[in-house]
């Protein structure tokens, strides 16, 4: 009994030691403003109140239980219980300060786990307490076993209304912190990487993935429970008989394996039904971009229809013999559990003639009250298996977005030079991606000034949009670079030189990178210029609207890159949308305009008939850029008037 004493003595001495070092901790980083308050409202007084009760009524039973098993209390028990009694002080204001003073990205998985332990802990000692006062051979009077029976359900109810309260903000806060810390990644990887991604796998990720990786907290903590009281109800039954216990044990791990080999051959169909779930988001893409499309046409549409509802029906199809799998699972679980019962019923008292029927009935009691629990850690195992699934993807697609070129996306201050000059030398560059003719541009030199209009031309597919995305730092150079004023300058700074228009513009509904307050003025200036003033207004939350003609989203996007105000500006095709009398603007106006401000405007144009516009012409053939002659160009003397 003394060794008891001291053993136990030892261990919730290091409990309350360790807890005083976690208080401390806490206050520690309040002071130190790592933590922030969150407020300390009702709800707060209320929780506090409820400890208070809780603690009050830990503290009578304790005192009630010593005073009935030791008369008198030896010394040892009383500093057990003064140390006990201060440990559950320190874990509940420990609990309190935590929860008030927070800390971003906290996972507050210590006190989880002991508050799990404390939960599957009230919860196993109602079967003792139950089980205990309907005993022939009852050892504890009945009003002590009664205020157990109140305490255990005060416990068990506590600790799962405070987990349910932190298990609600973890799972949130996992789902915010995956998204950005996802959006991130995105952010950082190269254009050519996320090019060549298959369609829907991003959007699959950030929405399916992160949502079912939530869940692990809530499993966590439900398992972690259940297997709590599974383990006090395999003690309790251990203390009743031996053999029970050896029983029990061979049922839970023979249902537990069968389950979980039934789980992991339903893992392969999860692994496809998330495979079918990025078919599934490219659809969507589809059908909300080309809707268009597919509302002028009835056939098209019923086509569409028909192979989309293929990969909703492919989705249903797995996911039915998945889970059918593990429906089989379930059942056989339970029919071995009741066989089992049955069998202790019937067999027991052939196989142990003395065997009583209280021990019988006890038997049955606590295995039917454990039952519970273990259907609820069976059927957490698919759970486990699809989080594991969603966590693979997400970390295969982090790791590939990470170990593939990734930008360093930090704004450069650009410097105040009069004159830039930005040279391609000897730069190749070729589509890597599968299923591609992996065409090739280069070798591109080629230098571009200040102050100079430059017009692109060259067929369709001849590779001047490649060109574009080359020099502007999309994509990346095989071979060769890019020189900035003689310096060596990376892909990934470059684009911050410029202002691109691209030919399938994409508007966002706010002025983003651009510091409106400064730019207000100039704003509604170019509102005017291009005729947008009655159509568009600007404030500091963004545009009043993006529902414009495309010609009209063009203009837009030049007033944005007026807005940007960079060194180079690069129009893929920007007066294709255009009426001719705005062509004609754009053409010997704007541009003239920008370049009178220093500019270098790099054009991408197939209109011949303002070629004269230019101060240098290049063309694009088969991925090989040339500079043609101004003087000669059949096109540009014709222009001029020197040629018919
Ligand atoms: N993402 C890509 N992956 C693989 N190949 C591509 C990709 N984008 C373009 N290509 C290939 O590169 C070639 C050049 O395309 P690019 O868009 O540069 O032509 P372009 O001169 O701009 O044509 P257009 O005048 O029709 O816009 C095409 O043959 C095309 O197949």
């Amino acid at each position: 009994m003394q060794l008891v004493f001291i053993i136990l003595l030892l261990l919730i001495t290091l409990i309350t030691l360790s807890l005083c070092f976690f208080n401390v901790r806490t206050i520690f980083q309040i002071y130190k403003k790592n933590r922030a308050s969150i407020g300390f409202g009702k709800r707060h007084w209320l929780g506090i109140l409820f400890s208070m009760i809780v603690i009050g009524f830990i503290v009578y039973c304790l005192y009630t239980a010593t005073i009935y098993f030791f008369n008198p209390v030896p010394n040892q028990m009383k500093w057990i219980l003064a140390l006990l009694f201060t440990s559950i002080c320190l874990f509940t204001s420990y609990m309190w300060l935590t929860s008030i003073y927070t800390k971003p990205e906290e996972k507050p998985y210590i006190s989880l786990i002991t508050l799990s332990i404390i939960s599957g802990l009230g919860n196993s000692m109602v079967i003792f307490v139950l089980n205990e006062t309907i005993s022939d051979q009852r050892i504890l009077p009945k009003n002590l076993l009664f205020s157990y029976f109140i305490l255990s359900i005060l416990l068990f109810l506590f600790c799962q209304i405070v987990i349910r309260f932190k298990l609600i903000k973890i799972t949130n806060d996992i789902v915010f912190y995956k998204r950005v810390h996802f959006v991130e990644k995105v952010l950082k990887t190269s254009y050519a990487t996320l090019e060549s991604m298959e369609d829907g796998k991003i959007q699959a990720s950030l929405n399916n993935d992160t949502e079912i990786i939530s869940r692990f907290a809530n499993f966590f903590v439900n398992v972690f429970t259940w297997s709590i009281t599974i383990v006090f109800g395999l003690i309790y039954l251990g203390l009743l008989s031996f053999y029970g216990l050896l029983i029990s044990l061979s049922v839970v791990s023979i249902a537990s394996i069968l389950f979980y080999f039934i789980s992991k051959s339903a893992e392969k169909d999860w692994e496809k039904t998330r495979d079918i779930q990025n078919h599934f988001f490219k659809f969507i893409n589809d059908l909300v971009g080309g809707y268009k499309e597919l509302s002028l046409n009835a056939r098209k549409s019923i086509e569409f229809k028909e192979d989309m509802t293929e990969s909703c029906n492919q989705y249903r199809k797995k996911r039915t013999v998945a889970d059918t799998k593990l429906a089989y699972g379930i059942v056989t679980g339970d029919l071995l559990f009741v066989t089992v019962i049955g069998a202790v019923v019937f067999l027991f008292p052939i196989l142990f003639v003395n065997i009583q029927n209280d021990m019988l009935r006890s038997y049955v009691f606590v295995f039917l009250y454990m039952g519970g629990p273990l259907t609820g850690i069976l059927n957490s195992i698919p759970e486990l298996l699809m989080i594991k699934v969603s966590w693979n993807r997400m970390n295969v697609m982090l790791k590939d977005l990470n170990e593939l070129e990734t930008k360093n996306v930090v704004p450069i201050h650009l410097p105040k030079v009069n004159h830039m000059k930005l040279e391609l030398k000897n730069a190749f560059y070729q589509y890597k991606q599968q299923n591609s003719d992996h065409f090739k541009i280069g070798p591109i030199n080629a230098e571009f000034h200040s102050g100079e209009i430059i017009f692109i031309t060259g067929g369709n597919g001849s590779g001047k949009s490649t060109f574009a995305k080359l020099l502007v730092g999309l994509y990346e150079p095989d071979e060769g670079g890019l020189w900035l004023n003689d310096q060596v300058i990376t892909s990934d700074e470059v684009g911050e030189y410029f202002s691109v228009i691209f030919s399938d513009v994409y508007l966002f509904d706010k002025l983003y990178g651009i510091d409106f307050e400064s730019k207000f003025e100039e704003a509604q200036k170019y509102l005017k210029i291009l005729h947008l003033q009655d159509k568009v207004q600007i404030t500091k939350e963004g545009f009043s609207t993006i529902k414009l003609s495309s010609g009209q989203r063009k203009r837009l996007a030049l007033l944005i890159s007026y807005l940007e105000d960079k060194p180079f500006a690069l129009f893929d095709e920007w007066a294709a949308d255009q009426d001719p009398d705005y062509r004609h603007f754009f053409y010997t106006t704007l541009l003239q305009e920008l370049k009178s401000r220093g500019k270098c405007i790099i054009a991408i144009t197939h209109d011949d008939k303002y070629f004269d516009v230019a101060d240098r012409l290049f063309r694009v053939d088969m991925g090989k850029l040339e500079e043609l002659d101004t003087v000669t160009d059949p096109v540009m003397m014709a222009n001029k008037g020197l040629m018919i």
